[in-house]
C-alpha cells in the first residue's frame, strides 16, 4: 500500500467566539493517484476541512490535529510556506468561483502572469498551456483568452478557472463542488477532464460534494461526513451496500431511489 499524499489526523476546528466546534476528530488520508469523495450534507463541514487544508480558516478559528502533508505539517507551516504550497503543489477549485479572477483584467493575461509564477516558463509557453487547457476545457480558448471575466457566461468563468488550476499540474487537487454552476453535460466533461489529467500525472484529487451520485460514480474512496465528523469511509460499493450509519442510510435511500441503469430509464419511458 502507498503512503498517502495528505493525512489529516484528528483535526478539530473550534470558533472562538460562539466556542462551538465546527470539526469534530476528522481523520482523512489520500493517496497519490486517488479520487476520493468527501460527501455530506450542506454544513457538515466540507468545505471547512478544504479551507484548514489550505490554510484559509478564518482567524476566529481555533485548530488543532495534524494535517501531514509530504514532509510538513500544514497546521503548522506559516502563511508564507503555505502560499508557496499553494498552486504547484496544491490546486483547490472553490464551488465559488468568481473569486478566481479579478474582474478588470483579461482571462488570458491572469492565467499567464499564474502559470509564469509557478512553473519555470517563458510567457509564450505560458499562453500556449493557457490555450490548451481552455481548449481541453471545452471553451473556445481564444475568445476566452481575450475576453474580461464579466464578458462571460457563469459556467465560462467557472470552466476557465479549472483550467488555470490545472494549468499548474499540482500534484493535489481539491474540488469544492465545483459543478454547482455547470449544466449536467459540462459538469461531466470538466470531471472527465480531471480524471484524465489524474491519469496523466498521477495527482490526487480530494472531491468535495453532496452530490452522492456523482462521488459513486466517480471516486475509489468515499468519507461521508455529518456535523462536522466523519461517521463513515469506505469504498463507494460498501458505502452504497454494507453502510452502518444512519445518515449514510439516509443519504443511500436517495441513491437507491435513482434507476438502476439505463434499461430501467427506457422502460419507465416507455410506459409513460
Ligand atoms: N467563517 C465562519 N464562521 C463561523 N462559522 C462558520 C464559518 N464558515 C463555516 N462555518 C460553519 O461551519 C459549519 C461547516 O461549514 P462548511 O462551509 O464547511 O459546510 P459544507 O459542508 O461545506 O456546506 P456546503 O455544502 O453548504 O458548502 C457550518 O455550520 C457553518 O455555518
Amino acid at each position: 500500500m502507498s503512503e498517502p499524499l495528505i493525512s489529516i489526523q484528528n483535526l478539530h476546528v473550534e470558533n472562538r467566539v460562539c466556542e462551538k466546534s465546527l470539526l469534530r476528530k476528522v481523520n482523512v488520508e489520500v493517496k497519490k493517484g486517488e479520487i476520493v469523495g468527501l460527501i455530506g450534507e450542506s454544513g457538515s463541514g466540507k468545505s471547512l476541512t478544504a479551507r484548514a487544508i489550505m490554510g484559509l480558516l478564518p482567524l476566529e478559528m481555533n485548530v488543532s490535529g495534524r494535517i501531514l502533508y509530504k514532509n510538513d505539517d500544514l497546521i503548522k507551516i506559516t502563511s508564507k510556506e503555505h502560499r508557496k504550497l499553494l498552486g504547484k503543489e496544491i490546486g483547490i477549485i472553490f464551488q465559488d468561483y468568481r473569486g478566481s479572477f479579478t474582474p478588470f483584467i483579461k482571462i488570458g493575461k491572469q492565467m499567464i502572469e499564474t502559470i509564469c509564477t509557478h512553473q519555470l516558463v517563458r510567457k509564450k509557453e505560458a499562453k500556449n498551456i493557457a490555450f490548451r487547457v481552455l481548449c481541453e476545457m471545452g471553451l473556445n480558448s481564444e475568445r476566452v483568452y481575450h475576453s474580461y471575466p464579466f464578458q462571460l457566461s457563469g459556467g465560462q468563468v467557472q470552466r476557465a478557472a479549472i483550467a488555470m488550476v490545472l494549468a499548474l499540474r499540482p500534484a493535489l487537487i481539491i474540488c469544492d463542488e465545483i459543478t454547482t454552476a455547470l449544466d449536467v453535460m459540462n459538469g461531466e466533461k470538466v470531471l472527465s477532464y480531471i480524471d484524465q489529467v489524474r491519469k496523466e500525472t498521477g495527482c490526487a484529487v480530494l472531491m468535495i460534494t453532496h452530490d452522492l451520485a456523482q462521488a459513486y460514480k466517480r471516486t475509489d474512496r468515499m468519507y461521508v461526513m455529518h456535523q462536522g465528523e466523519i461517521v463513515e469511509e469506505g469504498l463507494p460499493e460498501q458505502i452504497r451496500c454494507h453502510h452502518k450509519h444512519p445518515y449514510t442510510k439516509k443519504l443511500c435511500s436517495c441513491l437507491l431511489s435513482l434507476p438502476e441503469d439505463e434499461s430501467v430509464r427506457k422502460e419507465r419511458v416507455i410506459s409513460l
